[in-house]
């Protein structure tokens, strides 16, 4: 028996950075939603467990226990043997969950192949702040470190542009290099939005508090903002800690492809994508 997972780009439309607990984790208030470009995880009984990282952004992945992959997978009590195969497209370091999506992936996927109980909420937290949301797969307020979570229905559909200047960058560097560690939250409830038009107007009144500081770190992000403006964005935003920037844009599965033609003959060098959101 084999079982596939797919652990799709998660997107930080908005990240407001409101507080910082004792233990120095930072407190969030973030609008995060997925995307239908990611990795996929397949998983097949084995004697041992074992990874294999194959894929176009494979280069420099770990297939060894610091793979967020074989963390996730050490986390099911009395865990079995796997041959876990996890193919890469996403870009490492780069804002978009790739490690956490892929060990919210792996344990969906291992669940299945095990026929085992999902690990509780803390073990999720603890291997990363971003696993809880990625094991939802759908639009969410997203709050405390990243545990408190609420589903945000009725987003409008929109398609979605990724670009990175092919830069990794640290995420425990930017928090450290925040200036305001306590800015206001999103309001309270979120508005609705007609279309996609509706939703950038909104975005450009909220905020990545993450973003100055790592433009700051990594300048690049500043010519990727400019580009996927340039290229017809509804609006263009950092996700996460960077440096993967998005672009909005309406959801006719044409407008996102012209951009992302337009940015790869300007920018060969970057990392780019173009899909809906999930
Ligand atoms: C920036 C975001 O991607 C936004 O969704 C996440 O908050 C980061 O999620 P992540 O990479 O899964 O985070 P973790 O692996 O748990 O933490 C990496 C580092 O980021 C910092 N960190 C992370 C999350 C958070 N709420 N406050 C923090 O200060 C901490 O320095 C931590 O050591
Ligand atoms: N499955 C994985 N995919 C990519 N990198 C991984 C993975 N597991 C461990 N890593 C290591 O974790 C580091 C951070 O990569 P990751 O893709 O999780 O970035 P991130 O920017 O922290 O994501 P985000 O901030 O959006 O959660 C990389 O430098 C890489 O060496």
């Amino acid at each position: 028996m084999k079982v596939e997972a797919f652990a799709p780009a998660k997107i930080n439309l908005t990240l407001h950075v409101t507080g910082q607990r004792e233990d120095g984790y930072h407190l969030l208030d973030s609008l995060v939603v997925f995307v239908d470009v990611g990795d996929v995880i397949s998983a097949e009984i084995a004697d041992t467990l074992r990874l294999r990282v194959t894929g176009p952004k494979s280069e420099g992945v770990p297939e060894n226990n610091s793979n967020l992959v074989l963390k996730a997978a050490a986390l099911f009590d009395g865990s079995k043997g796997a041959f876990i195969t996890l193919e890469k497209h996403l870009p490492a370091a780069s804002g978009i969950g790739g490690g956490s999506s892929d060990a919210a992936a792996c344990l969906r996927a291992l669940s299945g192949l095990w026929d085992v109980q999902l690990p509780d909420q803390d073990r999720l937290l603890a291997l990363g702040a971003d696993v809880p949301v990625c094991m939802t797969l759908t639009s969410q307020r997203m709050a405390g470190i990243g545990e408190d979570l609420s589903d945000v229905d009725g987003l409008p559909e929109f398609d979605i542009l990724l670009v990175n200047p092919g830069v990794e960058v640290a995420t425990p560097a930017i928090f450290n290099a925040l200036q305001s560690r306590h800015n206001p939250p999103m309001p309270t409830p979120l508005p609705r939005f007609e279309d996609a038009a509706a939703l950038a107007v909104w975005l450009k009144t909220q905020r990545n508090d993450l973003q100055p500081a790592a433009i700051t770190l990594e300048p690049s992000i500043s010519d990727v903002i400019d580009a996927v403006t340039e290229a017809g964005s509804l609006y263009a935003g950092m996700s996460g800690s960077g440096a993967t920037c998005f672009g909005v844009f309406p959801p006719d599965g044409v407008s996102a492809k012209l951009a992302l033609e337009q940015i790869r003959a300007a920018h060969p060098n970057w990392w780019s994508a173009a899909g809906k959101r999930l």
